[in-house]
């Protein structure tokens, strides 16, 4: 049996909105590249008890609010490793390299223009996404779509995934273009989910590209495993609905960065699926190194069970929707 050393590593951010990064050591493991401080827990430590004490070594600073952030478990050729990262979003104290190493406060959208470990991408994705992801509701016109989403924008919604199966062509021409402008200038991304321009066998729309990046539904995601396409050319991010583990295997071989777990719980617009609840969808978390967004039946309290199971946060409609008046 391969033994794993279990590290745990911080995402710190500050109050302007940055978060840290510093160099590991040449002569280290993985030496020379950019690291999310922290490090190995000690025998019968909790990894949140290591990190607090890591990042008191290593930055000189005392973390007093940690979150859970995401897990991975990776294979290097030499050592196995399981990185349990955390979410730091309240420390006291200066940090600086305690260990001579360079440290830097650098904004999230810049993280990639840094070469970290193979383990660390999607910890990268993870870093850079926010807690709460919207998915617009389908039956609205593009006008109350775009009040709707502003809205929810002026509510701190960060991501949006448009998602409107009943609008025709131009529908989504006239749309996409504002609904990227009105995202961009609050800080949110834009994911399209089956946009009419949408080529399955080169993941490419013309439409998403004025976005952040795409959404397949699951048979878009199973049609794209099939074609053996992997993504190295499509724009910005790519995301994925999953039900299953094996829905979950077929994201990360298509390279998705993010996915949706549905459904969690009961929910209205799909009645037919039994619901996996939280035991089945933190088993499902662990078996994968994706973030992953809790959908079916969410509402922001659910946000700190979500977390708890090591999702990335909660996908929904309705929660942020404003009702119609
Ligand atoms: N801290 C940290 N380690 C990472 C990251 N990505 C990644 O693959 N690793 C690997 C490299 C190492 O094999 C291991 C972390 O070990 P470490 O060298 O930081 O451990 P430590 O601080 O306890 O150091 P030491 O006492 O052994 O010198 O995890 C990351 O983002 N941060
Ligand atoms: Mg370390």
């Amino acid at each position: 049996m391969t033994k794993v050393v279990h590290v745990a590593a911080g995402v710190i951010h500050n109050t302007r909105g940055q978060i840290l990064i510093a160099k590991r050591a040449d002569d280290a493991h993985q030496g020379g590249l950019w690291e999310f401080p922290g490090g190995k827990l000690e025998a019968g430590e909790a990894a949140e008890s290591a990190l607090i004490r890591e990042l008191q070594e290593e930055l000189g600073i005392t973390a007093t609010h940690l979150s859970p952030l995401i897990q991975i478990r990776h294979d290097y050729p030499d050592k196995s490793v399981l990185l349990d990262v955390w979410t730091v979003t309240a420390f006291t104290g200066e940090a600086h390299g305690r260990e001579g190493q360079p440290v830097k406060w650098v904004s999230p959208s810049t993280l990639s223009d840094y070469q970290f470990p193979a383990a660390n991408t999607p910890i990268v994705t993870a870093a850079q996404l926010p807690r709460r992801l919207l998915i617009t509701d389908a039956e609205v016109s593009v006008e109350l779509c775009l009040q709707k989403v502003t809205e929810a924008l002026h509510l701190g919604i960060q991501l949006v995934q448009l998602r409107q199966k009943d609008w025709r062509v131009e529908q989504w021409a006239a749309a996409v273009p504002r609904m990227a402008k009105l995202c961009r200038e609050a800080g949110a991304r834009l994911m399209l989910n089956s946009p009419p321009d949408l080529a399955l066998e080169t993941l490419e729309s013309g439409l998403a590209s004025l976005a952040d990046g795409l959404h397949l539904t699951s048979r878009q995601l199973g049609a794209a495993a099939a074609s053996g396409r992997v993504t190295d050319k499509h724009v910005g991010w790519l995301s994925a609905a999953c039900h299953t583990d094996g829905e979950l295997r077929l994201a990360e071989q298509v390279g998705v960065d993010f996915v949706t777990l549905s459904p969690v719980l009961a929910t209205g617009t799909h009645p037919e699926q039994a619901p996996m609840g939280w035991e089945q969808f933190e088993a499902l978390v662990k078996n994968t190194k994706i973030p992953v967004y809790a959908l079916g039946g969410m509402n922001d309290g659910d946000l700190p069970e979500s977390v708890s199971r090591g999702g990335q946060g909660i996908a929904a409609i309705s929660a942020w929707w404003p009702s119609q008046n």
